[in-house]
């Protein structure tokens, strides 16, 4: 007799109407106070976990909540605070916490970077001269909290030691054995009040399982698991693995522990592969991760309860846990906001909260219980989806006729647009957007609302552009941008005006802290309809002799950055946004915007966790940036740009995109990605971002020399750009001007002392 019963692994943090991040904001501008600001939030940790008994989740998360990211909560727990910081008010303290995140004036913030290949990012944790000791058991609170309040007996969350050490920095290899045993007694200790404090399990967080990893861990791993294994008899140890099969599955499925989670969405052959050759070990807890947690596609519930069987059948398993494939905190909250779309279209689709409730009906079901109604609903709901017109049309992903190699290579083509645009040495420019103030926001929410015209909003954003030329000019800036203030973000603003793509009004997924992003939806084949941002550049252009960069969002960021449609394969759809950003390309080429910027900052983060899988991936990447850039003239001049990303082991994929100019974000992990120059050859031109522009803080001249000398140390100078580490959006106007001012005068210093030892 099998026991099926349901977890959840991890629930957004946001609130149906982002709550969270507005709470967040109002506490740092100093409009809420703490204890308001405390309670608002409390109120909102409840009510996340009211809602997931309420949709009859078994095993509910507790302790996956937090006040900007469960990374950086770990570290704290752990006394992980980098010394830079003020700690006086307690390492656990408000203050000291988002200090890390967001850094200060006397310090820079922690780095920042992707989540394995999510568009979600957690704080670096710093362990250079690391004495680690638990500070604070925060999963335990949130165990106590959920019992005494709601009366959820919830299953405590937290990071598994060795994901959590490799998500760290500021170790040598040969350390990391050292440092992973300085953990241990911790999370011993945590453990053990966990046990003391009743609770029944716990869900330890794996997904570095699933990565490559060197077999030479697997004794460390098994030793951490034997260890609480032994200290906490009582405890069920959960691991819980996602975003791709399990690496090393032999040896991961006989440690000691009572369950293991598995990815059957996005890991799925491997997993299946995985459980097929090696079966499942009797006595654990299957977790079947089967409901898909990274999209937004309403499931296919009688094929999922159907799935859930065989993988019961193949494994023989007595407790199986059905699932969502990983943490719904990628998913947006409800669907039940959504007013504007399409009937069909929403009838189609599930965030988090209906991705419970589907979870819920699989696993009814599978326990015998008469369903068959709703499934018979969701049977026709699903047919009603793939009868829809837009779910006819057959893919058209013929891209034969666009070059994907420009005539030239670039040492024949540099010197005829050096001769075009006439740039001083170490030219200076920006990474395209400017600040998006709330005053920009409130201004497009009132066009949206029909409270003003179109044509006001219009003059709106030229008086912008305007500003921001002059100030641009004003700067001394040697190439412009004309500021991004008609966008609401790089992708949704694209997914608007190109055929296929459909948006949400409430679809907000976290990104970072209390940024978020609404991903729009690709439901259908994408297509060029109009210009999407020739008036505006053309605009811009007008009001200076200097370049004016036009500035597009590349096809694998946009792919990766919109819930994708699941029924043809990934690449065509980017050779589709290919073909229309082509268009796109040419139609500013047309109206003699000369310098063009493909963004593709999400090619890094969408590389397979798997390394065998990687060559394929950055094949047709590579192949659809560039069908989007290279139907240019010799003259005109495609720049791209890359952040967040560790580009060590991909720089031979970043020459072949063959830009003519590529701008990096480079300081937030200080300096680290200049060291990767002093070995691989990289020879176009090329801009390692000078500044972090996640802070407030704003950069004096001297840092920005160093870091420009510092990489001048392994690049030429003939080939190198100055600019921040990415866009401008989300700071502040006069913290902007004050740091692009100072990089200016950075450039110039630097640029004299060049001519001198000329
Ligand atoms: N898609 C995507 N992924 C990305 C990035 C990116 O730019 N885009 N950048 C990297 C880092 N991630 C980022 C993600 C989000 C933001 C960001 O600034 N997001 C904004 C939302 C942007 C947006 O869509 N804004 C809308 C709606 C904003 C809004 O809340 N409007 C108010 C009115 C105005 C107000 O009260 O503020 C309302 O409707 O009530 C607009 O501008 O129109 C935010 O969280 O605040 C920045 C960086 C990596 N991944
Ligand atoms: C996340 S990359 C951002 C690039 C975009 N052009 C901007 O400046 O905002
Ligand atoms: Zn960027």
């Amino acid at each position: 007799m099998t026991t099926w019963t349901s977890s959840n692994l991890g629930y957004p943090r946001l609130g149906e109407k982002r709550e969270w991040k507005k709470a967040l904001e109002s506490y740092w501008k100093g409009k809420l106070d703490k204890g308001s600001f405390q309670q608002q939030i409390r109120e909102l940790r409840l009510d996340f976990l009211k809602k997931q008994q309420e949709r009859g989740v078994d095993s509910i998360p507790v302790g996956d909540f937090s006040l900007y990211d469960h990374v950086l909560d770990t570290s704290v727990m752990f006394g992980l605070v980098p010394e830079r910081f003020d700690a006086s008010e307690g390492y656990s303290s408000l203050s000291t916490y988002f200090a890390v995140a967001r850094g200060t004036k006397a310090s820079p913030a922690s780095e920042m970077t992707k989540w394995f290949n999510t568009n979600y990012h957690y704080i670096v944790p710093e362990l250079q001269n690391a004495k680690p000791r638990l500070v604070d058991n925060y999963p335990l609170k949130a165990y106590q909290e959920a019992a005494s309040e709601l009366g959820i007996e919830g299953r405590p969350y937290l990071i598994g030691p060795y994901t959590f050490l490799k998500l760290s920095k500021g170790y040598e290899d040969h350390q990391f054995e050292q440092l992973f045993n300085d953990l241990l007694p911790l999370y011993e200790k945590v453990l053990r009040q966990l046990q003391d404090a009743g609770a029944k399990s716990v869900q330890i967080d794996e997904p570095a399982f699933v990565q490559s990893f060197p077999e030479t861990d697997i004794p460390l791993i098994r030793k951490a698991y034997e260890l609480f294994n032994r200290e906490v008899p009582e405890l069920d140890l959960f691991v819980q693995t996602y975003f791709d099969s399990v690496s090393h599955y032999k040896d991961i499925i006989s440690l000691p522990i009572a369950g293991l989670g598995l990815d059957f969405v996005h890991g799925k052959e491997g997993n299946w592969a995985n459980i097929q050759n090696h079966g499942f070990p009797a006595g654990k807890v299957l977790g079947a991760g089967v409901i898909d947690g990274r999209n937004i596609w309403k499931a296919d519930v009688k094929a999922t309860v159907a799935f859930a069987k065989d993988i019961q059948a193949e494994t023989g398993s007595e407790h199986v846990e059905i699932q969502p494939s990983c943490s719904l905190l990628h998913t947006p909250v409800t669907t039940r906001h959504e007013t504007q779309l399409d009937p069909l279209l929403l009838d189609a689709l599930s965030f988090a909260d209906q991705k419970l409730e589907e979870i819920d009906l699989v696993t009814r079901t599978l326990n015998g219980e008469d369903t068959a109604g709703e499934i018979e609903e969701n049977t026709a709901q699903l047919a009603r989806v793939k009868n829809a017109p837009w779910r006819q049309e057959t893919a058209g992903n013929a891209t034969g006729d666009i070059p994907s190699s420009r005539p030239l290579s670039f040492e024949e083509r540099s010197p005829l647009q050096q001769e075009k645009f006439q740039l001083p040495k170490l030219p200076t420019t920006t990474i395209g957007s400017f600040p998006q103030t709330r005053e920009v926001r409130v201004e497009r929410r009132r066009m949206r609302k029909g409270e003003i015209s179109a044509e006001e909003y219009e003059t709106y954003i030229q008086n912008k552009m305007q500003e921001w030329v002059d100030i641009q000019e004003e700067i001394g800036l040697d190439v412009l941008v004309h500021g991004e203030f008609e966008r609401t973000d790089m992708v949704e603003f694209f997914g608007e005006k190109l055929g296929g793509f459909a948006f949400t009004s409430n679809g907000w997924v976290q990104s970072y802290g209390s940024r978020c992003v609404k991903p729009p939806v690709i439901y259908g084949n994408v297509e060029f309809k109009e210009p999407m941002t020739v008036k505006e550049t053309k605009y811009a252009q007008t009001l200076t002799e200097k370049p004016m960069k036009g500035m597009l969002t590349g096809p694998v960021t946009i792919l990766n950055w919109s819930f994708e449609r699941n029924d043809i394969p990934k690449k065509e759809v980017a050779f589709q946004i290919a073909r229309a950003l082509n268009d796109e390309v040419l139609a500013l080429e047309n109206e003699g915007i000369e310098m063009i910027q493909v963004d593709e900052p999400a090619i890094r983060e969408g590389l397979p966790l798997k390394r065998a899988e990687w060559d394929e991936y950055l094949e047709w990447t590579v192949h659809a940036f560039r069908l989007s850039t290279s139907s240019v003239k010799d003259t005109t001049q495609i720049h791209t740009h890359m952040c967040y990303s560790e580009f060590q082991d991909m720089i031979e994929s970043i020459r072949a995109l063959d830009a003519d100019v590529i701008s990096i974000e480079t300081s937030r992990s200080h300096g680290e990605l200049i060291e990767t120059f002093e070995t691989a050859v990289y020879d176009k031109g090329i801009g390692l971002g000078v500044y972090d522009i996640h802070s407030p803080r704003v950069p004096d001249v001297e840092e920005m020399t160093q870091m420009i000398d510092r990489a001048l140390r392994v690049l030429p100078s003939s080939l190198f750009w100055v600019n921040p580490d990415c866009g401008l959006k989300t700071r502040d106007v006069p913290e902007t001007i004050e740091a692009l001012k100072n990089m200016v005068r950075a450039a110039e210093e630097v640029r004299k002392n060049l001519e001198q030892h000329a």
